[in-house]
């Protein structure tokens, strides 16, 4: 755990400071604009589709836009999220904290996970641009200071959210989109097109990621799996398979989740287990 970012424990908001060691703080071409990328989410807990979808980012900037990728980072709901199977924000943190422990670009931002309240999106972005580019003041170029972009990193589900009435404030939706933009990554059981839909206006500030390699792990599946008693492993990474076992998270009594009955009644996506979860399980 020891060369991990930032771990909450009795973390408090009057401890934090914003993890900027992986941040890389020039870029080399005077035509580039740096970018860094924001993933938000339950991350209960982290799989390795998570991670990929960063690195499949990073190739898509790289090959189709004039980003230049500068650093990333995972930022997790608080425990104010009532959603379905969410363990303590303190054990999503520790969990993603270890999953990029290696890592020499994804770092995990604490933030928005130790505040008491539920933080719109729209707030956490706006924290990631207050820190990078108003307090660091951007990033070095050879054409002098840039402002980074800060986008969100989502996947098409979440992008999916933003058309179903009664989960996003409009307002919100046309100031992510406005002011950051969004890098979606497709997936399976979600209609792209569909999902852009009513969002035609900000297309040119939304990214559509293919994914080459369908990959369609879950948090749901794993949760699943850890109830069912079956392997959990080379689906998330090893120290997170053995954070899990040690703090018994996701068993079958759901210890250690702050809403494991789905009645929690926060926002989101509707309670319930149901997104892609296999239905030829023993059990
Ligand atoms: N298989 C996937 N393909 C593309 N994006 C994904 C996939 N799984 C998760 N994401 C994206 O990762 C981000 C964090 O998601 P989240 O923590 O909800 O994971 P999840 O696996 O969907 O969780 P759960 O199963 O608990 O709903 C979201 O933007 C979500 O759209
Ligand atoms: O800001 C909003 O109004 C808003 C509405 C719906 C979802 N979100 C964010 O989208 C993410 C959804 O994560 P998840 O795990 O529920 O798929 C999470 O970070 C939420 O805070 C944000």
């Amino acid at each position: 755990m020891a060369a991990a970012d930032h771990i909450a424990g009795d973390m408090t908001l009057a401890d934090y400071t914003f993890p900027h060691g992986r941040l890389r703080r020039r870029i080399t071409s005077p035509d580039r604009t740096p970018l860094v990328l924001i993933a938000c989410g339950s991350f209960s807990p982290i799989t390795f589709l998570h991670l990929r979808m960063f690195e499949m980012a990073a190739d898509y900037a790289r090959f189709n836009t004039e980003f230049e990728v500068v650093g990333a980072y995972l930022s997790c709901v608080g425990d104010a999220y009532k959603k379905t199977g969410l363990v303590k924000a303190e054990h999503r943190v520790n969990m993603c904290s270890l999953a990029v422990a290696q890592s020499s670009w994804l770092s995990v931002d604490p933030w928005e996970a130790l505040h008491e309240e539920y933080l719109e999106t729209a707030k956490v972005l706006d924290h990631f641009h207050q820190e990078i580019n108003v307090e660091m003041g951007g990033v070095e170029t050879p054409a002098g200071r840039k402002q980074c972009k800060i986008a969100l990193l989502a996947g098409a589900d979440l992008i999916q959210t933003m058309s179903t009435p009664g989960v996003w404030d409009p307002k919100d939706i046309d100031y992510i989109l406005k002011n950051f933009g969004a890098f979606i990554v497709e997936r399976t059981g979600t209609d792209i097109d569909e999902a852009l839909s009513t969002l035609q206006p900000y297309t040119p500030n939304i990214f559509v990621i293919q994914q080459l390699v369908q990959n369609d792990i879950s948090s749901t599946k794993i949760r699943l799996f850890r109830r069912r008693d079956m392997s959990i492993r080379y689906l998330v990474p090893e120290p997170v398979v053995n954070y899990i076992e040690e703090n018994n998270l996701y068993d079958e009594d759901g210890a250690a989740s702050t809403s494991s009955d789905g009645k929690g009644g926060g926002k989101g996506r509707a309670p319930g287990e149901s997104k892609g979860a296999p239905s030829n399980l023993p059990g």
